[in-house]
């Protein structure tokens, strides 16, 4: 189906067709195929809202991203609740291709705004993923728990220490919740949290958000693998959904890890890492391969021929190691990390220019791990005092999130932390 094609079936008639074959599918599954990054044939596909897992995690990486993170400005545990409902059902609907409410962009009250911004009226449902994690500070203090949720709060989730090299910028780290939004559409994408974050006008406020495209790594085997804006293969290496053991090993929580409520989620980091651009452009070749320890056009290890090889840190050469001694995927790799791995699922974002006539572009890092602090906060650290990468890229935000499991059906999200999952009001139509 060509892209004008597609653009061409409207969200509802479109479900219409799907709908069917959407229901039959399990947790988390893609009705549909998967191809190439950017090949319009995926955007007819919807992935599954409900599951044992939210989506947008193991799911496969779609093409587009807009994050958002919120603060709660309401002290009103009810409100909080209330919205989480309502957004668990307009979701779901969103996922499906549906509009926000029936007939909500144009259907509505000549003289009320509709309830449903309409950008979105003949897109295909593209693979939309929502996912949502709660960020600590959602669980207060001891002194202030607003939410009543502070003894509920896990111990690995706590914001992330600096780490060398660190200039954040407070506005764009941290939050209260984080919604994430992937589609293979980035209009899907953007109305989705655009309809999210009108729905809690009073509850929450947007906090930062930040776009993406490119997907920086591949989640399933069934993915080519894309490139980042420094133009390697990236992904190779990554936690592949199939590979469910290690899936489970190293990003499900288990329910004997910590708190019950967060049993089959997860944990998602986030980074935004600049890089500067123009000093990349600079470089040679060689020395941008060192870097990596890849080579850039097949991605394979240096000293190997083929992208997915298997890497030998070890390797000589005439002028001894293959992989330099500081190399990012020698520093990153489970071999020098005492087996420690972790499933990325990060983007590119281009934000403009600085000001000084630098591009302000680089990687929106996202990874998703069962303990940050005993996988993603080791890793980085080694990463930070050691990477040759250093030189050319600077860490400018931070922020982790808890991600409660999949909702089943009644559920709505983080049901299991503030329970009464049953009896639902349902979504009122603002
Ligand atoms: C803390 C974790 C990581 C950060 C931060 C990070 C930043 C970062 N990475 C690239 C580009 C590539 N990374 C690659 C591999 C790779 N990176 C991490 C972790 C972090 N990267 C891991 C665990 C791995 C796999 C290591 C291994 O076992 O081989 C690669 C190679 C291809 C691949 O396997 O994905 C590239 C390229 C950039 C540009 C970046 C910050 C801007
Ligand atoms: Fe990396």
């Amino acid at each position: 189906m060509s892209l004008q094609e597609n653009r061409g079936i409207s969200r509802r008639g479109l479900f219409g067709a799907l709908g069917a074959g959407a229901a039959l599918v399990g947790a988390g599954a893609v009705v549909g195929r998967e191809t190439a990054p950017g090949d319009s044939s995926t955007m007819a596909d919807v992935v599954e809202f409900r599951g044992e897992h939210q989506a947008g995690i193991a799911t496969p990486a779609q093409d587009r991203m807009h994050f958002v993170a919120f603060d709660v400005i309401s002290d009103s545990r009810d409100d909080l609740i209330a919205l989480l409902r309502t957004w668990t059902e307009v979701a779901e609907r969103m996922t499906k291709g549906e509009q926000t409410y029936d007939n909500g962009a144009t259907g509505g009250e000549e003289y009320s705004p509709p309830s449903d911004t309409g950008e979105a009226l003949d897109l295909a449902p593209s693979q939309l993923t929502l996912t949502i994690g709660f960020g600590p500070s959602l669980f207060g203090t001891a002194e202030k728990d607003r939410f009543g949720i502070f003894s509920k709060k896990p111990a690995a989730l706590a914001d992330l220490q600096h780490f060398p090299g660190d200039i954040l910028d407070p506005a764009r780290s941290g939050g209260d919740i984080a919604i994430q939004a992937c589609a293979n559409d980035p209009q899907v994408a953007v109305h989705a949290i655009r309809n999210l974050a009108r729905l809690g006008t009073g509850t929450v406020a947007v906090k930062w958000s930040q776009l993406g495209f490119g997907r920086t790594s591949s989640t399933s085997a069934s993915q080519v693998t894309a490139r980042n804006l420094m133009g390697f293969k990236d992904g190779t290496n990554n936690l592949k959904s199939e590979d469910t053991s290690e899936v489970s090993q190293f990003v499900w929580v288990d329910p004997k890890d910590d708190q019950d409520w967060m049993a089959g989620g997860t944990y998602l980091v986030a980074r935004r890492i600049r890089m500067l651009i123009e000093a990349w452009d600079r470089t040679t070749l060689n020395e941008q391969e060192r870097v990596f320890g890849r080579a850039k056009g097949s991605g394979a290890p240096k000293g190997s021929g083929a992208e997915f090889d298997a890497v030998d840190l070890q390797s000589k050469g005439p002028e001894g190691l293959l992989i330099d001694k500081a190399a990012h995927i020698r520093l990153a790799s489970h071999e020098s990390l005492n087996g420690i791995k972790l499933m990325r699922r990060g983007y590119n974002f281009t934000d403009g220019s600085d000001g000084f006539g630098h591009l302000d572009a680089g990687l929106f890092f996202i990874a998703f791990c069962r303990n940050p602090i005993e996988q993603f906060v080791p890793m980085q650290l080694q990463l930070s005092r050691k990477d040759l990468l250093n030189e050319y890229i600077q860490h400018m935000a931070s922020a982790v999130f808890a991600v409660p499991p999949g909702v089943g059906q009644g559920e709505y999200w983080g049901s299991t932390l503030f329970g009464g999952a049953e009896g639902s009001p349902g979504p009122s139509n603002r």
